[in-house]
């Protein structure tokens, strides 16, 4: 298992490129599912889960390849196999989100019910709720979700979906399986990440006629076929978060080239406040910071709040910080996986519920820690980078799963980072 080592205490300076974003890429992945005409997608990274997913669908008798230029051609003419089995998808959440696309094109799909996850339980019951109101019979046997359409029907039915909760893959589902349904789909209470935005424009480019993306409430009209295209992923506004909470951390000025600013408000604000100098335009975010920072309290919520996605990070920054802060996690009820791993690197904090309370201390010390899901183990790389002396951080398959080289882009900037192969 390769692992890094990290010799905390450089300042970081100069520019590092922002990846497509993992969350964009994979839906976009399984949204070419819903065409039997070629699709390109462009800027998509070289993640683990990225390779997963192609390995996934290529099982289902997709071609595709993954080109130098971060191109990914692909070609479901001939997919003949709408399955998902249960050793592709164990390591991968987001596999859930070939489940719309299979059953919109050929009326039936198997689909292996994803496997626990550290951050939380993360059930599919919305998923199969909003499937079978669009007209799917769907039984979940041996661990597989068995979905078909009743016997006379060819396609999906439009319907009204409201689910329980806002469900960023839950929505991507209904997107693309409404794309292909028959009559008019509404979804309440819709995500409106940037990355359902980013796959509603592919669809669209598709054929798929979809308005109000980007708010809760989504329309789509179904057609009964929908076209090859090309589309550019967006940028990983979680990748460059990452980056904005190391430079706030060590200290020093960096330009995040292809960093969407507009993507990160919640996050930027919150540095902003903490004392970091951030500007962003057309295309960059650059961030400069000196000294320490002051510590922020904030909450995880959708879209356009906090991101869960980054609490783990900032939560590393606020360790260093002057200050006590709270940070409340509301999405997912057991995404503190971190926090023991920060204490050993000499942090102050305590848990209660869902509150993690954290005294800011002057430093942090180096020591081996253990990654336990992915942005876990980007704010154990931030923590690294502050602390004294040397931090192994080790399980780093975590943050290979969601970081394109993360080692090799902080070294360019001056960090002493390492992977150490197993
Ligand atoms: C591949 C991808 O895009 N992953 C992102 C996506 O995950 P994902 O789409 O899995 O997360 P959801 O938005 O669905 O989850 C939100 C909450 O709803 C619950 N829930 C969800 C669906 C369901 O059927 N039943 C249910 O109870 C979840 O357990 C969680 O507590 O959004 C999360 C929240 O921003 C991010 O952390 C993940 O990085
Ligand atoms: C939790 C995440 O991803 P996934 O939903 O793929 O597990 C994440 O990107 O932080």
């Amino acid at each position: 298992m390769d692992k890094l080592k990290i010799r905390g205490g450089h300042r970081l300076n100069g520019t590092i490129d922002v990846a497509g974003a993992k969350n964009a890429a994979l839906p976009e992945l399984c949204a070419a599912l819903l065409s039997a005409e070629p699709v390109t997608l462009a800027n998509v990274p070289r993640l683990q889960d990225v390779a997963t997913m192609l390995k996934l669908i290529r099982n289902m008798g997709v071609v595709c390849e993954h080109h130098d230029d971060g191109r990914v051609t692909l070609d479901a003419g001939g997919l003949n196999n709408p399955e998902a089995p249960y050793e592709l998808v164990k390591t991968m959440r987001a596999s859930v989100l070939a489940l719309g696309p299979l059953l919109a094109r050929f009326g039936h799909a198997k689909v292996s019910l994803p496997g626990g996850c550290a951050i939380g339980s993360r059930p599919v019951d919305q998923h199969i709720k909003g499937l079978q109101a669009m007209g799917a019979e769907i039984t979940v046997e041996h661990g597989y979700m068995l979905a078909s359409l009743p016997a006379g029907r060819t396609r999906l039915k439009g319907a009204r979906i409201t689910t329980d909760m806002v469900t960023v893959t839950g929505t991507e589902n209904f997107m693309m399986a409404a794309a292909l349904a028959e009559g008019e789909t509404v979804l309440e209470n819709a995500a409106q990440e940037p990355e359902i935005t980013d796959l509603a424009e592919m669809l669209i480019k598709m054929g798929a006629k979809i308005e109000g993306h980007g708010t809760s409430k989504i329309r789509i009209q179904g057609v009964d076929r929908l076209q090859g295209c090309v589309h550019q992923v967006v940028a990983d506004r979680i990748e460059a978060g990452t980056f904005l909470c190391a430079v706030a951390a060590t200290g020093g000025d960096v330009v995040l080239r292809h960093g969407r600013g507009d993507h990160l408000d919640a996050v930027i604000d919150k540095l902003r406040d903490a004392g970091a100098t951030i500007e962003s335009g057309e295309g960059f975010i650059r961030v400069k910071s000196e000294g320490r920072l002051k510590a922020q309290s904030f909450r995880t919520t959708e879209y356009p709040g906090f991101p869960t996605d980054m609490q783990a990070q900032f939560m590393a920054l606020n360790c260093i910080a002057k200050g006590a802060s709270k940070v409340t996690e509301t999405i997912f009820e057991n995404r503190f996986m971190h926090v023991n791993e920060l204490v050993r690197l000499g942090a102050h904090i305590q848990i209660d519920g869902k509150v993690s309370v954290i005294e800011g201390v002057d430093k942090l010390s180096g020591a081996t820690v253990m990654a336990t899901d992915l942005r876990a183990s980007a704010s154990l790389v931030i923590a690294g980078l502050v602390a004294e002396g040397e931090t192994i951080v080790d399980r780093i398959y975590h943050l290979d799963r969601g970081y394109d080289r993360m080692e090799a882009k902080l070294r360019a900037v001056g960090a002493d980072i390492e992977r150490v192969k197993a």
